[in-house]
């Protein structure tokens, strides 16, 4: 067990205090998913992984765009989140985001032999990459799709997916908080491969 104490000085945001470092932490405050605890043994062997969160065309524009479908989330805000419960888990997190196909592909590429785990938002990629899809099969990362919106309540072209067949699992629909869930079990996963 990770004893409350050694949880606030890994995580301060945790502490009993209150003490929030991010309002975006207020909105969505650890732990997320369904009152697990952290893990078991890692405070005693506490790995260092690296996990990338990979975002698809148009998210650079959350906050502005379509709110009302997407929230008033920016992108950085995200990012800055997740690096703190990534960093929280004991894990290190980068952040990329691109508008090209070729570009996402390079992305992957360059993540084999460095990165664990990918978070992945596609975006319209999603329903038309089978770049995306190959270079992801390529590297043999595994990774969780996560969509802000629920696709499926959606135009029929955005049911289909090039990505959740191959993926560890996926999360839709609940806004910005399914990056933290979709970083919550990445982590649950590579603690049971002891990474
Ligand atoms: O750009 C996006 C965002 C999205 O991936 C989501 O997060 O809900 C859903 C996609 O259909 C859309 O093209």
């Amino acid at each position: 067990m990770v004893s409350a104490r050694r949880r606030a000085d890994r995580a301060p945001h945790l502490a009993a205090n209150g003490r929030q470092t991010a309002s975006i932490l207020r909105q969505f405050p650890f732990p997320l998913p369904f009152g697990q605890n952290l893990g078991t043994s890692r405070t005693e062997a506490f790995h260092l992984s690296h996990l990338l969160l990979l975002n698809g065309p148009n998210l650079n524009l959350l906050g502005t765009r379509e709110p009302e479908v997407y929230g008033a989330t920016t992108l950085a805000e995200i990012e800055a989140d997740m690096a703190q419960r990534a960093q929280a888990l004991g894990h290190r997190l980068s952040s990329f985001q691109s508008n090209h196909e070729g570009a996402l592909v390079d992305r992957v590429q360059e993540a084999r032999g460095d990165v664990d785990f990918i978070l992945l938002n596609p975006g319209a990629f999603t329903h038309t990459s089978v770049a995306l899809r190959d270079a992801l099969l390529g590297v043999a990362i595994p990774f969780i799709e996560v969509h802000l919106s629920n696709v499926y309540s959606r135009e029929s072209f955005r049911h289909h997916s090039y990505f959740t067949d191959i993926a560890v699992g996926a999360i839709v629909g609940l806004g910005p908080i399914g990056y933290g869930l979709a970083l919550h079990a990445a982590d649950q996963q590579l603690t049971k491969k002891g990474k």
